[in-house]
């Protein structure tokens, strides 16, 4: 196994479609000693619409064949291989300077603890066979399944990255992924203490979900109709009444627990479509900050990395403002990171780390009962 030294960095490429299935983010990114990863290149692959129907149609289908399955799986890394190819070409990084692709594969359903009493599942939709066999480099996947194996939430994965990239700066770092959901990591500036990790709840899944039942389209540029309601107190107290905004953590969440069906439950009828949508942001603003707050901080000021694409919405961004006074809020970009690569790298390195035989996981986030190696290997 290659070692990285300065002179000779090794090159991954990390694909990640993410629970707003907005489309897969390829991110090619070096390693040299031991600096933090460094990102060298990014393609974004728009998601085609039908692919985007039939993906989100399998998250909350009854009966799925497996015909339908394999469809779907079969276009999904055809998209896969598009997004290598299209993310390759301007460069000259060939396939066969690539170590390996981290794919994290389409998350369909994740129950950490089970359904009515069955066994734990997170099923990340993948073909890393064929993967390897379009691309003909080595594909690592299936990064989740041995943290649950080993008693974990199996997400969220990304904290041990965030500590990988910003973990040695001298002050604390709290990194927010506003994502489908959304997540926090908080570093300490005590690098002993153990990294602190979770989901904090719905984010754009829902948002997007509203949103293109009202509006149509895939999502609320900038959050300007969220900001054109008024946000109902009364249907914002129903929604954080959720048992999940109270569980504390490791915990994580998906479309299986906040999907269109939860909100509609606690639709009264009467309410117009834009003050839903500026209740949905402020539902995502205050379970972040709920969660801030639950990690009771004390280490001198607070200082936001906010990530993800919901850290484009204008609306949400100044409602998190509103609810954090004080804080500062930064972009990932100082670091070398725009907002919206960070995932997409962060399954990049997961894969150097498997290639490696270096835990994947973080005990202290997910819960597992040790640090793991995580994911298979497909060789190209
Ligand atoms: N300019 C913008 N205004 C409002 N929302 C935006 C904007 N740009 C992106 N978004 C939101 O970001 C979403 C995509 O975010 P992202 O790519 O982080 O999601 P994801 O990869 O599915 O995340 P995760 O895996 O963390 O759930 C879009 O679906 C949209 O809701
Ligand atoms: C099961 C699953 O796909 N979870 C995602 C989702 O999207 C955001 C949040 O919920 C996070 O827990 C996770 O993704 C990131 C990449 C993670 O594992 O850190």
């Amino acid at each position: 196994m290659k070692t990285p030294t300065a002179s000779s960095p090794l090159y991954y490429i990390g694909l990640m479609s993410g629970t707003s299935l907005d489309g897969i983010d390829a991110a090619l990114i070096a390693i040299e000693g031991d600096s933090p990863p460094h990102l060298v290149a990014t393609h974004a692959e728009p998601m085609p619409d039908a692919l985007h129907h039939l993906l989100l149609s399998l998250c909350h289908a009854k009966q799925v064949s497996f015909a339908q399955l394999a469809a779907a799986e079969h276009a999904f890394c055809q998209s896969q291989a598009q997004a290598v190819q299209r993310l390759l070409a301007p460069l000259s990084i060939s396939h066969a300077q690539i170590s390996a692709i981290g794919s994290h594969g389409q998350t369909i359903e994740h129950a950490p603890l089970g359904h009515n009493g069955g066994p734990a599942y997170t099923l990340q939709m993948d073909n890393p066979s064929l993967l390897a066999e379009l691309t003909g480099c080595t594909v690592v996947a299936d990064f989740r399944r041995r943290d649950l194996a080993a008693g974990g939430q199996a997400a969220p994965l990304a904290p041990a990255f965030h500590q990988a990239l910003f973990g040695r700066a001298s002050a604390h770092q709290l990194v927010l992924n506003l994502g489908g959901f959304a997540n926090l990591t908080w570093l300490s500036s005590q690098p002993t203490d153990p990294v602190i990790g979770f989901d904090t709840g719905p984010a754009n899944a829902l948002l997007d979900g509203w949103f293109a039942r009202h509006q149509g389209g895939r999502f609320d540029q900038d959050g300007s109709w969220a900001a054109s309601g008024t946000i109902d107190n009364a249907l914002l107290v129903r929604l954080l009444s959720e048992p999940f905004f109270q569980q504390p953590p490791p915990r994580s969440t998906g479309r299986e627990l906040f999907h269109m069906a939860w909100l509609e439950k606690h639709l009264s009828g009467q309410e117009a479509a834009e003050d839903v949508q500026a209740t949905l942001a402020e539902l995502t603003a205050v379970s972040v900050a709920q969660g801030i707050t639950h990690l009771k901080i004390h280490d001198g000021p607070l200082t936001l990395i906010t990530a993800g694409g919901g850290a484009h919405n204008t609306y949400l961004m100044q409602r998190l403002a509103y609810h954090l006074p004080g804080a500062t809020f930064t972009s990932p970009a100082a670091h070398g990171w725009p907002e919206d690569w960070i995932e997409a790298g962060a399954f990049a390195w997961l894969a150097h780390q498997r290639l490696h035989h270096l835990p994947g996981n973080l005990p202290s986030v997910t819960g597992a009962a040790g640090p793991r190696v995580l994911g298979g290997i497909y060789a190209g």
